[in-house]
């Protein structure tokens, strides 16, 4: 086991009574200190995953630790030291938010009620929600909820946060509030691991990632890596794109398709990019943009998978 892991699974697996085959030997590696991303389409296994590793439900085979101790047997020691946000916080709509957040630390058997006000002031400072404090919960926005549910998890520090699709359903404000809050938090050194069926939103605040589809794990590693296994594409923008294809061709540029104005073809393995652009200009092909594009993740994924991302549902 690696002792840098803040979680780690072997083998973990999940059929649900019914025979469903929700996870499938997954071999997780998460580091301590990063924004993990848990990317995969829904029906991934995602969330069967998640709940495996905070005890909630046992898995049909295989391993799971989390900050070093073996889940579900020590979900007791592991769960105070987590903080969890999984599938949306279970709040009082008839409560303001400051008493939910009461609520939540009075269940704590190991909060202490004389430091609570003070625990309870810095949590809502945190995810901007002081000046909404008093308002009754069913009067906030989702994304206010969801802040609210991150202040629950932070009501004491934590080593680590998970949370389960925390943009889901939040309008682009409320997405770009938690991302920074979750950017925040990183800085702090908690480490991260979120879900996401978004390939941008992992692109845009995790340092990790891990692919799932059907239940089984593609790839894991750091974003960059996942990004610079894939070869990018030439791409040369032109008005003259007939004559830009055959110049291309002619020096070994495979796979070449023509959109509007503009060509894209294999980034030739060897060659001088330079040259490849001279040899454009000389034949009187008029070079607008040239260069390689630069690769998403979602490209990576199309590369990994041969198909597309699929976000249905
Ligand atoms: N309690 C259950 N009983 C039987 N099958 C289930 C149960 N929960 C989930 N599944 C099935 O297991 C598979 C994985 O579901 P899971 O919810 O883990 O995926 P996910 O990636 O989290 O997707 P989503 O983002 O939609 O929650 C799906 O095919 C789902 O239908």
């Amino acid at each position: 086991m690696d002792a840098t892991a803040v979680i780690e699974t072997a083998g973990l697996t999940k059929r649900y009574r019914g025979g469903q085959l929700a996870v499938d030997g997954l071999d997780l590696v998460v580091p301590r200190g990063s924004v993990f991303g848990f990317l995969g389409p829904n029906g991934s296994g995602k969330t069967t995953t998640i709940r495996m590793l905070m005890g909630l439900i046992e898995p049909t085979s295989g391993v799971a630790r989390v900050l070093g101790e073996p889940m579900p047997r020590a979900v007791g020691r592991v769960l105070p030291r987590v903080g969890a946000l999984i599938e949306g916080p279970a709040l009082y709509g008839f409560l303001s938010g400051h008493d939910n957040l009461v609520r939540f630390d009075a269940a704590d058997p190991t909060a202490d009620p004389r430091t609570r006000a003070a625990r309870i002031g810095a949590a809502l400072e945190r995810v901007g929600l002081t000046a909404a404090a008093g308002k009754k919960a069913r009067a906030y926005s989702l994304g206010m909820k969801q802040r609210l549910g991150l202040a629950a998890a932070l009501l004491r520090p934590r080593e680590l946060l998970v949370l389960d699709e925390p943009t889901n359903g939040l309008d682009p404000q409320g997405m770009r509030e938690i991302r920074a809050l979750v950017r925040e938090l990183a800085e702090d050194g908690t480490t991260v691991f979120l879900s996401s069926h978004l390939l941008d939103e992992i692109e845009q605040v995790c340092t990790h990632v891990a692919v799932m589809a059907q239940g089984r794990l593609l790839t894991q590693g750091t974003v960059r890596e996942l990004a610079a296994s894939v070869t990018g594409r030439l791409a040369v923008g032109t008005p003259d794109t007939a004559e830009a294809v055959r110049v291309l061709k002619e020096h070994g540029v495979n796979d070449l398709t023509v959109r509007g104005e503009r060509v894209t073809g294999e980034l030739p393995g060897t060659g001088d990019l330079a040259e490849l652009n001279a040899a454009l200009v000389r034949a009187g092909v008029r070079v607008r943009a040239f260069g390689a594009e630069r690769v998403s993740l979602e490209d990576a994924f199309v590369a990994l998978t041969g198909e597309g991302f699929d976000v249905a549902g």
